[in-house]
């Protein structure tokens, strides 16, 4: 039977598209449940226990004490861009992947935030209220025109691109500040890039901010910044509450060092009623409105519910900012070989010397042309599982796992293989000792070609048996009595040596494993160096 999976569409009053929820309950496996009442941790936490996905807007939030009652879940879906409502580390480190939908509220982001603009410049929201009260007053409301005036974008991203064009349109000279920003695309979006915050923002009469919330930007317009500024400049925020120091804002406007805010978004959302910024003047505010049009909010619900349901059903991965994307074409291209790096890793795990502290990978051939990170972390997925579990290891956490264990991780590439088309070896170390393991693909089967630097052909299939002996007449008949007396089959044989009296390698495919009493046996014949048995 088909698995079932239980979605959960959570909310704190910020409902997704009813266009979203009906693709994810058409579909049979899936049990939907909606709950737009998930203010407090606690209800979160309740409902989110026996989940395999969770889809959220800005309201709901996805904590680490979430995290630990929902045991089963796999993916967390952000029906829009910031993610600062879910612990993306914690996510990360339970294996849950988190997918966004950058692009479907875009234009009605940057159309808000113009509009905010337009309307701190006309004083639109206070002349209404007026008018509302009975007064007809059209002396107080002298504006000013954003024609000619200098426009800061911080953030030129999707958001700050759109703004920009439009302000672009309104005869605004444009002046942008950043640091991801090249050149080529600045040029392109025929806007000024400057290189320098403190030297952007002092000439500007607007700025504008699209960049998201991180430790880099968290009060990035300051007390000592707003007192740089023009008198005359005014600031939109339609990205995120916390990029500006609002209490430093609200003395900012009080005093009349900056001639006006329009934010949607705030430090504390919602703001209390004592909040300093709700009495200072020149102000626009909307309660975090970016993206709340029926355009954006059908858009990125039905976004979230595709992705969601692909990667459920399929495995796909499409924007997800915990892991890299794999699409269905991309999956069905290096699905065979994330298979066989898992695999190898698993392989390489069982003859790593003890306390191997690095996981090398080499790629050869096309498989090295490409971008390999998904099958470096299945390697790692591999190599991890007898050190942590099976179930503890996922693609999204493989790389933390490792960095706890102190296991470092290294990859190479060498776009051209001497004998094969593409080759993948895994090399454990523990500085002192080596073990590793190499293999490819013979018309479409795997195969391991490669053991401790030995050529060596075998399918990595059942029970393999690892034997290092010296090179010396009698060895074979030497191991193979012991596992015929004892009842071991031996199904398949591979032999290599470095030289004529050297030390020999053997790898036997065997119909059953060995006791670890026989293992034994073997190990004390002489001649025998090492032996190790190994189940793919
Ligand atoms: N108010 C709303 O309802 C609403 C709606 C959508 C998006 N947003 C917010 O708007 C922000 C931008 O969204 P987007 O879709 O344009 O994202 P984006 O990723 O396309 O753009 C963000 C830009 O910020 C830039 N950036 C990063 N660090 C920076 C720094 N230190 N200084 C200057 N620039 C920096 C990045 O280079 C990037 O170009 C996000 O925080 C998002 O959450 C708010
Ligand atoms: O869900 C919303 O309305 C807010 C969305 C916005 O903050 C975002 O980051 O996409």
């Amino acid at each position: 039977m088909a698995q079932k999976f239980k979605i959960l569409i959570a909310g704190n009053n910020d409902p997704i598209s009813s266009k979203g929820i009906e693709l994810l309950q058409a579909e049979s496996s899936f049990d939907v449940v909606v709950n737009m009442n998930l203010k407090e941790e606690a209800a979160m936490i309740e409902a989110s226990r026996d989940v395999h996905a969770i889809i959220v807007r800005s309201g709901a939030k996805v904590t680490a004490k979430v995290f630990d009652a929902a045991t089963n879940l796999k993916v967390i879906g952000r029906a829009g861009v910031g993610v600062d409502n879910i612990d993306v580390p914690v996510a990360s480190k339970r294996g849950v992947v988190v997918m966004n939908t950058p692009g479907g509220n875009t234009i009605s982001t940057a159309e808000q935030a113009f509009t905010l603009m337009m309307a701190l410049s006309r004083k639109t929201p206070q002349a209404h209220a007026t008018i509302v009260s009975g007064k007809w007053d059209r002396k107080s409301f002298q504006g000013t025109e954003v024609y000619g005036k200098t426009l800061v974008v911080l953030g030129m991203g999707r958001i700050g691109a759109e703004f920009a064009k439009r302000a672009k349109a309104f005869g605004m000279s444009v002046v942008a500040y950043d640091p991801y920003l090249s050149k080529n695309r600045a040029d392109s979006l025929g806007v000024t890039l400057c290189e320098d915050l403190d030297a952007a923002i002092v000439q500007a009469d607007y700025i504008t901010m699209h960049m998201p919330l991180t430790p880099e930007t968290k009060h990035m317009i300051n007390a000592k910044r707003l007192a740089s500024l023009k008198k005359s400049c005014r600031i939109i925020n339609c990205a995120r509450g916390g990029l500006i120091d609002d209490a430093a804002l609200a003395q900012a406007l009080t005093d009349g060092t900056i001639s006006g805010a329009a934010l949607d978004v705030f430090e504390t959302e919602p703001p209390p009623a004592d909040y300093p910024l709700l009495k200072a003047p020149n102000t626009v505010f909307t309660p975090h409105l970016g993206a709340s049009t029926e355009e954006a909010q059908e858009n990125v619900g039905i976004e979230i519910a595709e992705v969601i349901k692909a990667h459920l059903l399929l495995g796909t991965v499409v924007n997800a900012v915990n892991m890299p994307n794999v699409d269905p074409k991309v999956l069905n291209e290096i699905g065979p070989f994330l298979k066989f790096g898992e695999l190898l890793g698993r392989l390489v795990s069982q003859i790593a010397p003890a306390r191997s502290n690095v996981v090398s990978i080499n790629y050869s051939g096309k498989v090295g042309s490409g971008d390999t990170t998904l099958i470096s972390r299945a390697v790692l997925k591999g190599f991890l599982e007898r050190a942590v579990g099976a179930e503890q290891v996922n693609y999204i956490n493989a790389n933390g796992v490792a960095e706890n264990l102190g296991l470092r991780f290294t990859e190479s590439r060498l776009p051209e293989a001497n004998l094969f088309t593409d080759l993948i070896e895994v090399q454990a170390s523990n500085g002192s000792e080596t073990a590793s393991i190499a293999g490819t693909f013979f018309a479409g089967e795997p195969r391991i070609v490669k053991v401790n630097e030995r050529h060596i052909e075998t399918r990595p299939e059942g029970t393999l048996l690892l034997i290092e002996n010296q090179d010396r007449p009698g060895m074979i008949a030497a191991y193979s009595s012991i596992l015929g007396k004892n009842q071991v089959n031996i199904a398949d044989m591979s032999l290599s040596r470095n030289k004529e009296g050297g030390t020999a390698l053997t790898l036997l495919t065997l119909d059953s494993c060995p006791s670890p009493e026989v293992l034994a046996e073997l190990e004390k014949v002489p001649g025998i160096v090492r032996v190790h048995c190994v189940t793919v």
